[in-house]
């Protein structure tokens, strides 16, 4: 049992791939100690975090190349976007993405989002996304993946009334699992009103490099939208 399983975190996946090439390496080292977020000093109010005024503040749970989280800040600059990736190659290519396109709306973690979670203020977050976490397939795995019982309570903690929360997967077994998972919380509603809801991305959706290799393998995604009660 790996310590975050012991210590009952959500994050089970490699920490680090290949080395970074130098000029990456140069600019995380450069750019990433002024996004990255110390969890220990937070302020009440998650706005102060950027260093421009920010309308509402929202969260991107496991980005991984960043495609998302840096086209929803470009097309929202009035918008505070806090993204989580412990895996250091993702979390290079968002901190290069922030770095080249002058993003001044992003902060970034780069840990286990339950950890960010559990100190962020109550009702801080306007929206979370949650797109194609990692699946974890094979039935004893199942247990491993990010939406739980206990995950769902803390996104609810830390949500604000009527905030949206979208998940996306082209695993089937992992959108029965969230939608009965959902089904059980007190605090979230399924919003889907027709086959069309969950059969077509949301609007502006630039898609994600894990979805582009899904449909290349022949898989389409869902996606779910659930409203914090
Ligand atoms: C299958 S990938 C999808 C990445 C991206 N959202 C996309 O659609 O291309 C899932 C990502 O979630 C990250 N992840 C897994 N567990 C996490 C956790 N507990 N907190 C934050 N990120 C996590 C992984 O490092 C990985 O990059």
């Amino acid at each position: 049992m790996s310590d975050d399983e012991r210590r009952g975190g959500s994050f089970y996946g490699r920490r680090k791939g290949k080395a970074l090439r130098a000029g990456r390496a140069a600019t995380v080292a450069g750019t990433l100690p002024r996004l990255k977020l110390d969890v220990e000093a937070l302020p009440d109010a998650l706005a102060e975090l950027f260093a421009i005024a920010v309308r509402e503040v929202r969260l991107e749970i496991g980005f991984g190349g960043a495609e998302h989280l840096l086209h929803r800040a470009q097309e929202n600059p009035d918008i505070g976007y806090i993204g989580v990736e412990p895996f250091i190659d993702g979390l290079a290519k968002g901190v290069a993405g922030v770095d080249a396109l002058g993003l001044r709306n992003v902060r970034l973690y780069d840990d286990d989002a339950t950890k960010l979670l559990d100190r962020l203020p109550a009702g801080s977050l306007a929206s979370v996304d949650l797109l194609y976490p990692d699946p974890w397939p094979k039935t004893r795995h199942w247990k491993r993946r990010f939406v739980s019982d206990e995950n769902l309570a803390r996104l609810a903690r830390v949500m604000t009334p009527g905030a949206p929360f979208r998940f996306a997967s082209d695993i089937d077994t992992y959108v029965a699992w969230t939608l009965e998972r959902v089904r059980r919380s007190p605090d979230f509603e399924w919003t889907a009103e027709r086959p069309g809801d969950w059969r077509a991305p949301w609007a502006g959706w630039p898609g994600t490099r894990y979805e582009a290799k899904a449909i290349r393998e022949g898989r389409r995604g869902t996606y779910l939208t659930f409203r914090r009660l």
